[in-house]
């Protein structure tokens, strides 16, 4: 089996949700079924960038890991692109065996039996602003087939009014899953550098209309690597 591999990276830290601050190797999967408006990761999901992903064998990508790792176990993320076009299992055998954790950042659109064997299954549902439309049936056959109790959690990004409305209702609809919201950045060209004064604004905005409304289940987290390096790629 061949996997399409757009980047593998780190270590770094995770920037994001549940396991923001955690040491953490990615692997960036090429290919996704959805095309937000706001996507941070096209060179991941674009056909025109299908040249620039390495056709890889489980084995490969796991020598890649432990490299990157000097074979230190640590958290792995496997995100793209949407991870669950492609089967990751292997890989993820390959590393459990030696005492690597594994996460999966997906928008849950495509169930794989290879969730149940992730440590943490981070579903990303997209709201009004990326232009998808959710199917809720297929997002709840990823959550069952997710990893048990505890392990899967929902991410949501919040651009507007919309979006944040939109997330109370999918909270509503899967209430034992940890909400974690993140506001959307709006500037994901790699050569133009973030304004931070903007992305704290937006942060700000997305915990006082959540604290004003009373909403108090979600964790509300900024993309600490965003903070840091801004859209630079690999980090
Ligand atoms: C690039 S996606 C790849 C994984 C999967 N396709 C997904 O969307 O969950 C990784 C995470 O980045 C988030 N993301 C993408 N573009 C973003 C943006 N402009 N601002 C904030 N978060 C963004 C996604 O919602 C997702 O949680
Ligand atoms: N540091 C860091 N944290 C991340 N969390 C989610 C990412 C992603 O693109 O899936 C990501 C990423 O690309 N880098
Ligand atoms: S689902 Fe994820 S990778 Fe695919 S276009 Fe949307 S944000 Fe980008
Ligand atoms: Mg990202």
């Amino acid at each position: 089996m061949t996997l399409r591999i757009a980047e593998i990276f780190g270590p770094t830290i995770q920037g994001e949700g549940a396991l923001i601050g955690q040491p953490t190797v990615f692997i960036r999967a090429g290919g996704c079924d959805y095309r937000c408006s706001w996507c941070d990761s096209l060179h991941a999901v674009e056909s025109r960038y299908r040249r620039s992903w390495a056709p890889m064998s489980a084995e490969a990508v796991w020598a890649e890991v432990l490299r990157l790792s000097g074979h230190r176990p640590l958290t792995v993320s496997i995100s793209g692109g949407n991870p669950a076009i492609q089967d990751f299992g292997p890989v993820i055998a390959r590393g459990r065996s030696v005492g690597y954790r594994f996460a999966c950042e997906t928008q849950g659109s495509i169930p794989r039996g290879w969730f149940g064997s992730l440590d943490t299954l981070v579903l990303s549902p997209k709201p009004p602003s990326s232009g998808e439309r959710m199917d809720w049936d297929s997002f709840a056959a990823c959550v069952a087939a997710g990893p048990p109790a505890g392990g899967t959690a929902m991410k949501i990004v919040v651009f507007d009014r919309a979006d944040y409305d939109w997330a109370r209702a999918a909270h509503a609809r899967h209430p034992g899953l940890p909400l974690y919201l993140q506001p959307g950045n709006p500037q994901v060209d790699p050569e133009t550098p973030v304004d931070p004064q903007s992305l704290a604004d937006r942060l700000g905005w997305l915990t006082e209309t959540a604290m004003a409304d009373g909403w108090f289940a979600p964790r509300i987290l900024p993309q600490l690597h965003v903070l840091i390096w801004g859209n630079k790629r690999g980090v």
